[in-house]
Order: C-alpha cells, then structure tokens, then sequence
C-alpha cells in the first residue's frame, strides 16, 4: 500500500470516528453502508467509533453501530470496553443496552456470511405437505386409491428400503425408499394395526402434472406403519429390499430428499406409536386430518374443548451451538460417554418451557461445561426424527474460557484451535479427535465456522 493511499484510508477512519463522536446518524449510516470494515477500526488510544459514541451518549449511534455487526468486546489502550466507558461518563441506559444479553450485537469473531435454508440433512422438502387436504377425507380416499399415489411402509418405524444391484458396493447414500402402488399395500391397509399419515403430493417440478393422468394432476405420498412384519401382506418385488433396523446410522445413508421424507414420515409415525392414548384422560383416540391429529373418543374431555397440542405431533426443540473463544480462533466441543472413543461434538440440550433460544443456549452452556455465553447468533435448524427432534444451529460466543464440566452429562470438553478441527474434518483417523457425520448438524455448525463449503 502506499503512503497516500494510507493517509486517504486514516482521513476515512478519522471523519467515520468523528461523525460517530459527534452523533450523526445519517453520516455514521452512510459510511457503514459503503466500508462495513470501518465498524471496528479505532483511532487515537484505541477508541472506536462505539467506544465515541458511548462516551458520547449517542443511543442511535451506538445501535445502528451494533445491528451493522460491531464487536462490542474490543478494548481501548486503557482497557475499557464501549460499556465501561458508558458506564464511566454516567450514560446508564446505554451501559444497560451495551451490558445486555439479548442486544443484537454480532462481533467480528462471527462469520459474517449468512447461510442459506435447507442445507442440513433431512431438511430438504420434496413433498408440498399440502396440509389444508388434511381434512378434506374424500379427496385422501381418492387419493388412497388412485394408481399414481406412492405408499412408504415402515415396521416398527423403520423404514423400507432396497439398493440397486450394481450400487451394492457402496451402500453409502445409495439406499432408497421402497415405494409401493395402491395395489400392493392393499393388504396391509386393510390392517387395523396399520397407521397411515398423508405426507403430501410431489412439488409439480418433480411430476410435471402432464405426465400425471389422474384429475388434479397430483401425485400422492402416505406413510404407512405396523407393528406386526408386515412382509408377507406387502408385494415386494425387488429381492434387495429391508427393513433398516438400526436407525442410526442406517438412516443417514439415504439420498437427501428422501431424507427430508423419512424426517416427516418416521417423526409422525413414532408421535402415533407413543402416545395410543389420550395425554389429558388417558382415554382411547382416533386418527383424523390425515394422521395429523389423534382425537380423544371420551365425551367431556378437556382435550375436545378449544386448541390442545395434545392432539397434534409434537417437535422438541434442541439448541446445538458451537463455542466460539473470545479470540476468536477456537471452539469448545465436548463428548458424552456414549459417543465411539475420541468423537467430540457441539454441546447441546433440549430447550425448556418459557425459555428463549438464546437464553437456552446459554443455560445449556454453562450447565454443561461452565463457560459464560455473551452473544448467540442463529445460524441454521435441521429435524432430527430419532424420534422427533429440530435441532437448532447456533454460533455462541463465549465471555469465558475456564471450563468445568457436568460430569452427568458430558465426559469432556476442551477448546480445540481452528488447526485442530479442520484436521479432524480432513485427516480423519490421523487427528486429534474424531467429528460427529457430514449429515450431522453439528458437523455442519464447525464446517459454517472455519469457512469449509458444507458439501465438501
Ligand atoms: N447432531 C449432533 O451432532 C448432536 C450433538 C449433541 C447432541 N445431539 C442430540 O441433541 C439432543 C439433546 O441433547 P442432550 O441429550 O445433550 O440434551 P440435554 O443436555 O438437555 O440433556 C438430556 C437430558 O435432558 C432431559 N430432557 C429434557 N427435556 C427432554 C426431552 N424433551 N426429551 C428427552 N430428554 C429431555 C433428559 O433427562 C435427558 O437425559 C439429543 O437427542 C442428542 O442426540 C445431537
Ligand atoms: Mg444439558
Ligand atoms: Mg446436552
Ligand atoms: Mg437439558
Ligand atoms: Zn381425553
């Protein structure tokens, strides 16, 4: 670089330093909308312009400061952070704003590019779920019998499938949906034990309704699932098909949109196999909507009366964050005693009721592995249908770095540099530890943080 383009860069910083100073929004607006790199650059004795505006008392400043992604954390040659200063100079809304937990601070330490939906495994929709057919029963009887409609069959929630005879060397990714026609689960729907749920119809991009020749031009998808094998009633006609009996790994194996499907399917049927019963009186149920709903056949109970989430499947939210260190160049992953030797994987834990992602986060954090969490910073969800889980991705950016672990719950933890983890997701078996599957999310959360596209 030379010098004259040093001073033109200095000139910049100090006129950006000097609006933020000053408290001129628009100006402080504009310069940040041409040059994102000015947020976190300092001056003299280090003050940045969060740092001015604090000892300033410019709130608007120091927002729009903040909702642009400045880091908060960095710290003049004195040592003080723009909430020292604020605090320091009497300003105590804005100490307050700065010292909160929930803003929407976002420091440089977090990568700043966004990702994009549906990248995880089983997150893919290739169903329209068409959910207002739910309740329209002679449409889904149509559909039951029309020639078109596709049946998934699954025993005991797992899920049929078969290989191509030549892809048999490489199991991996090759195994497929055994997908049946009205005429050979006859039997098996005439089944009273059989569970069937509507998943939807194909998106029209997969089945142009030219080539479809029923009414609408749909083409139907159920699931359906028994207790008893229901191998002999079914008419299988490939000899490679089985039941995937080990869900995991076995169901991380399929090609990504028929992920998507047994994420939908298995996670609605196993609602069915847990709860035969009514939660609220303990009565019997049918099955409405489609496989959506069990309603209660006991007159007067509570469950009849307005919305009950009894009655519908239930989804149970998990944060699953990578710690990021406040240098930014390490992450915390920690390992159960159940998982095989050497794995270590992102903390994680089932969000309680009335609590907030965030504060979940940051609860789950420090219960596990005594690290204190400052900002959190969604990143990406994927259903998880063992038996019906949506993990939601998170980035957490620690303000402490002493770890003391929950023993109940996790066996180790440990902050791991950038080097170590790249190592692990590239040289395998030569590494210091082992990560979770590519189709894991959390693999996916540590790919997102050291900048590896998440398909490599
Ligand atoms: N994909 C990944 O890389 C990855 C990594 C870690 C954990 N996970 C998954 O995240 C999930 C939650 O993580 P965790 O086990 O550490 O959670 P956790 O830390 O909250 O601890 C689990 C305990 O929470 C209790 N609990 C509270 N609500 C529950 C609910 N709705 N269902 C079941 N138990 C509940 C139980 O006592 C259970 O033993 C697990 O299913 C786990 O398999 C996935
Ligand atoms: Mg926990
Ligand atoms: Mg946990
Ligand atoms: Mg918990
Ligand atoms: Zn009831």
């Amino acid at each position: 670089m030379t010098s004259v383009q040093m001073s033109a860069k200095d000139e910049m910083v100090e006129q950006f330093l000097d609006y933020a100073s000053r408290g001129d929004l628009a100006n402080v607006s504009t310069m940040i909308s041409h040059s994102s790199q000015l947020l976190n650059e300092s001056g003299r004795q280090g003050w940045t312009a969060l740092m001015l505006a604090a000892r300033n008392g410019h709130f608007d400043v120091i927002k729009a400061l903040l909702l642009n992604g400045c880091n908060k954390f960095l710290v003049n040659k004195s040592g003080q952070t723009a909430y020292d200063i604020a605090k320091f100079w009497g300003h105590r809304h804005i100490a307050r704003f700065l010292a909160s937990s929930g803003d929407v601070t976002l420091p440089g330490i977090l990568p700043s590019n966004k990702s994009t939906e549906n990248e995880t495994y089983f997150s893919k929709e290739y169903l329209n779920r068409m959910s207002d057919k739910r309740t329209d029963s002679e449409w889904l009887s149509a559909k039951q019998s029309s020639p078109e409609t596709v049946f998934i069959v699954f025993h005991n929630l797992d899920p049929l499938v078969t290989t191509e005879p030549e892809e048999r060397n490489d199991i991996q990714s090759q195994l497929k949906l055994y997908r049946f026609g009205r005429d050979s689960v006859k039997k098996v729907l005439e089944n009273s034990d059989t569970v069937v749920v509507f998943l939807g119809v194909e998106k029209q991009e997969c089945s142009p309704s030219s080539l479809v020749s029923n009414e609408d031009g749909l083409i139907a998808w159920f699931a359906l699932n028994t207790k008893k094998n229901p191998t002999e009633s079914l008419k299988v006609t490939a000899s490679n098909s089985f039941f995937l009996t080990k869900p995991m790994p076995m169901l991380l194996m399929l090609n990504e949109d028929e992920a998507g499907i047994v994420a939908q399917a298995r996670s609605v049927l196993a609602w069915h196999s847990r709860y035969s019963f009514c939660p609220t009186c303990g009565g019997k149920t049918k099955v409405d909507e489609g496989g959506y709903k069990r309603t209660c056949l006991t007159d007067g109970c509570k469950s009849l009366q307005g919305i009950h989430n009894t009655c519908y499947p239930r989804v149970d939210p998990v944060v699953i964050m990578l710690v990021l260190h406040p240098d930014g160049n390490r992450c915390l992953l920690g390992r159960k005693k159940s998982f095989p030797p050497g794995m270590f994987s992102c903390l994680a834990g089932f969000i309680e009721p009335g609590e907030t992602i965030e504060n979940a986060v940051r609860r789950e954090v420090l219960e596990e592995s005594g690290v204190t969490i400052g900002p959190v910073q969604y990143v990406s969800s994927q259903p998880w249908p063992m038996p019906s889980s949506l993990m939601i991705g998170c980035f957490a950016v620690a303000v402490s770095t002493d770890i003391k672990v929950d023993e109940n719950e996790i066996e180790d933890a440990r902050w791991f540099t950038r080097q170590e983890v790249m190592d692990a997701l590239v040289k395998g078996n030569q590494a210091v530890f082992s990560m979770p599957p590519r189709q894991a999310i959390a693999h996916y959360l540590v790919k997102h943080w050291i900048g590896i596209n998440s398909n490599l």
